[in-house]
């Protein structure tokens, strides 16, 4: 048994705690809000994030920091983007001796171009572990958190930390792959939100199947056309955190980038489309990162170009479609094609 702290008690962060605890751990659950974990203590449910599962009794819920960081072996940080820097700056100033970190937070910092790892390489520095760790896949919280089975990658340059973190959280319901390619696995988690944000549009339109197979397929080649570009393995991008997840979140309506991206096309205001979910959805702050960072690189990303407009120009999400559809002609193969093909060599050498 070892002891670990969740930092972060939204839907995913009590899901993650939650496995923890199936495995035996003793496991600490930190939320930035002392009301918010009185009342969980108090009433044993996450009710504003995960309210259909009992917090157990053996898991403890605090807002003291320090409390929860104390003799641990492992952080895990399941927290939106834009708080990981805060927080972690407030880990600095209570932890005092080397964990596994590891996080489970899918984004880019739109101001840097920043993955989170990175983010939290610059906000920690090495003192206080060896490599962080990524735990990335298709894996909602809803699901994760009554037991069904799920399969995701923790990702790592250190082998070590890969496997402590694997250790940590596999079970026989929760499967953990060890992974080495932290940047394809943070790219592909971050940017498949945005293609969902874009399946829920076309859901919203109206349109049908076809439509949403064609945004997967070829939401996926910008992915990894981005990827590629930012030293990520391609063929990362045909696994669990590429088209896994890509699949997962534009598919299933406990997706709350697809949820946004639905009300969005039947007419809501995307602040109030965010302020009424009340959970963090990620693909907002990341399409405006990927759309910059791509314009930078001069990286080709016609969906991600025609959401980013919708969202932060107020386009109108008929016209994007019709627009995607009638761009100039070309042939479809390109960078998949090539991924495949060097996949299949490798499986046959
Ligand atoms: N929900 C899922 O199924 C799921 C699955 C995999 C990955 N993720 C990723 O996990 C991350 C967290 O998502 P979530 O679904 O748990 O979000 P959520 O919206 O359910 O919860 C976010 C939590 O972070 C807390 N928080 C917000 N700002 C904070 C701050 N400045 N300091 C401390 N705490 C703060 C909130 O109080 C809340 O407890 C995201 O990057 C998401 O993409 C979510
Ligand atoms: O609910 P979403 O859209 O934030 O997606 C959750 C997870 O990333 C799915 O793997």
């Amino acid at each position: 048994m070892e002891k670990v702290a969740v930092l972060g008690a939204g839907s995913w962060g009590t899901a993650l705690a939650l496995v923890l605890n199936d495995n035996g751990h003793d496991v600490w659950l930190w939320t930035h809000l002392e009301s918010h974990a009185k009342e969980m203590n108090e009433t044993h449910h996450n009710k504003a994030y995960l309210n259909n599962v009992e917090i157990p009794e053996a898991m403890t819920v605090t807002s003291d920091l320090a409390e929860a960081v104390k003799d641990t072996t492992a952080l895990v940080f399941v927290l939106p983007t834009k708080a990981i820097r805060p927080v972690c700056q407030q880990v600095k100033n209570v932890l005092d001796h080397k964990v596994t970190i590891i996080h489970g937070t899918k984004g880019i910092e739109p101001e840097t171009f920043k993955r989170v790892s990175e983010m939290m390489e610059e906000e920690l520095t090495h003192n206080y572990f060896d490599e962080i760790v990524v735990l990335s896949g298709p894996s909602h919280a809803e699901e994760v958190s009554i037991k069904q089975p799920t399969t995701v990658s923790a990702s790592s340059f250190s082998e070590t930390s890969a496997t402590h973190a694997q250790h940590l959280f596999m079970n026989d319901r929760f499967r953990v792959y060890t992974n080495k390619d932290v940047v394809g696995v943070e790219l592909g988690g971050s940017l498949k939100n945005i293609i969902a944000l874009g399946a829920g549009i076309s859901d919203g339109l109206g349109y049908g199947d076809n439509a949403k197979a064609a945004l997967v397929t070829r939401g996926l080649a910008e992915i990894a056309r981005l990827g590629t570009a930012m030293g990520a393995d391609p063929l990362t991008f045909i696994g669990l955190t590429g088209i896994g997840d890509l699949i997962v979140t534009s598919t299933s309506q406990h997706s709350r980038n697809w949820r946004a991206g639905n009300l969005l096309a039947k007419g809501g205001s995307l602040d109030s489309i965010l302020q009424e979910m009340g959970m963090v959805v990620e693909g907002v702050r990341t399409a405006k990162a990927a759309y910059h960072l791509a314009k930078e690189k001069g990286i080709d990303m016609p969906i991600t170009s025609g959401i980013y407009h919708i969202l932060f120009e107020g386009a109108d999400p008929q016209a994007m479609v019709d627009q995607l559809m009638t761009r100039q002609k070309r042939p479809e193969t390109d960078e998949i094609h090539e991924m495949l093909k060097a996949y299949y060599l490798k499986q046959e050498n």
